[in-house]
């Protein structure tokens, strides 16, 4: 079977058929410029040690330092790392940032550890790739199951081994350490936007219903975002399974019973909601299905059952190269990830910049600047879209790629 980074190159290539690029240019993306493995030992709280696979991938720095998340998860790979580092490099290409991609995990399942052993985890990590990491060089950032304490421990770890506070080597940080206002709800917030200033033209109007699936970071937070502007949610999951209601979910009650009892199922016992099994989600009646879980879940055997005319892309590569085409021949328009969850990204970079200035933006500005982006980067991707009669998601590699290629070409290599 063709690695998933063989798959996601597929994209790159068919985009490249649009411009008139040179063959040897596209060939520098074929692998990424170097990742890095390490065993990360941890002590756990009984005195025992643990071994887990952890890497740093550096996928491509043309236009600027390698940037990307850091996952926790058992079921991460080299080749998941790779190919989400190439997403990233297209992503930050696609947004105008001034950073190439990068990604980073840790085959693990954290929900086990205590805090304390949660702690050494971040700090081993970076103990792993201090020499692989910086401010101008590869700078981390969250992603499943790593959030701003993690990045806290990590940016901490990395001063007491170079001597000095750098907050610009790792982003989505704690207010109080200089994270950034408007990082915690960012990735909802620019696929929010997006989806505000397309929905004329795709005939999303308020009042109508959504699905999600994923309660993360992402999935709750467009879930907050969407029922605020007048949306109903009817359905959202979890990794533990998913819940319905078609009258509507009430997304403060529901985060609450999430907090008290760990996961959404736990809210079927209220008024109207009942428990669907998680693999329903896709196929809920609605008028949008959110994706803000993991990669390939949907694929060739649930695409034709998906009935959302309109699918938003929180999660990095949920659809498949397979389900693509049959979401494309039933006419679903996909809002694809390298655009749709960019607002994460986005709003690290602005606290990238803040921590360079030693300054701090107001949320009001910070706002307004995802949704310039978010807006200015949609509008030429739908237009590309268009011209060319090409998906939304082709586009948007069209739109990356002839950025990379000037970067390349100025540079002159
Ligand atoms: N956190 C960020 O800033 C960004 C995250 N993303 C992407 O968004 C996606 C979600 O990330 P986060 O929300 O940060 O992670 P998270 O760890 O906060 O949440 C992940 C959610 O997905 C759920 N989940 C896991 N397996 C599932 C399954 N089989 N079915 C349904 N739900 C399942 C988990 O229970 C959890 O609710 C990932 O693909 C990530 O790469 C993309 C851009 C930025
Ligand atoms: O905020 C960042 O630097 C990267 C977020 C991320 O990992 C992603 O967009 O997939």
């Amino acid at each position: 079977m063709a690695s998933k980074l063989k798959k996601a190159l597929t994209r790159l290539v068919d985009a490249a058929k649009h411009l008139n690029i040179d063959p040897i240019i596209l060939e520098r993306w074929a692998s990424p410029k170097a990742t890095t493995h390490a065993r990360l030992t941890i002590q756990m709280d009984d005195g025992s040690h643990k071994h887990f696979p952890a890497l740093r991938c550096r996928y491509d720095d043309t236009r600027g330092p390698t940037k990307g998340g850091i996952r926790y998860h058992p079921s991460v790979t080299a080749d998941e790392v790779e190919t989400l580092a190439l997403l990233m490099t297209v992503k930050c290409a696609v947004v105008d940032l001034p950073f190439g991609g990068g990604k980073g995990g840790v085959q693990i399942d954290p929900h086990p550890l205590s805090k304390t052993e949660l702690e050494r985890l971040a700090r081993g990590y970076v103990r792993c790739f201090a020499h692989v990491i910086g401010p101008n060089r590869d700078i981390p950032a969250p992603d499943v199951n790593t959030n701003a304490t993690t990045m806290a421990w990590m940016a901490d770890e990395y001063a007491s081994i170079v001597g000095e506070w750098t907050p610009t080597v790792t982003t989505g940080k704690p207010i109080s350490l200089g994270g950034s206002l408007g990082r915690d709800d960012a990735t909802a917030r620019g696929g929010y936007y997006l989806l505000q200033f397309l929905a004329k033209d795709l005939g999303f109007t308020p009042g109508a219903r959504a699905a999600i699936q994923g309660f993360g970071n992402a999935g709750s937070h467009m879930a907050q975002l969407l029922e605020s502007a007048g949306y109903k949610i009817v359905a959202v999951s979890d990794s533990k399974g998913a819940i319905r209601c078609p009258a509507g979910l009430d997304i403060k009650k529901l985060n609450a019973a999430k907090e008290r009892n760990g996961g959404v199922t736990s809210f079927a016992s209220s008024d109207g909601v009942s428990r669907i099994a998680a693999d329903e989600l896709v196929s809920v009646d609605c008028d949008l299905l959110v994706l803000a879980a993991l990669e390939d879940m949907v694929h060739a055997g649930n695409a034709a059952n998906v009935k959302a005319p309109i699918i938003l892309e929180l999660a990095n590569g949920p659809i498949t190269l397979e389900a693509d085409e049959i979401l494309k021949n039933r006419g679903v328009v996909i809002l694809p990830d390298i655009l749709a969850n960019a607002g994460g990204v986005a709003v690290s970079h602005f606290e990238w910049v803040q921590n360079r200035q030693g300054d701090r933006w107001l949320i009001e500005d910070i706002h307004a600047r995802l949704k310039t982006k978010m807006e200015e980067e949609g509008a030429a991707i739908w237009a590309c879209a268009k011209d060319k009669n090409i998906t939304l998601r082709s586009a948007a590699y069209v739109h990356a790629l002839s950025r990379l290629v000037d970067a390349i070409e100025a540079k002159g290599t």
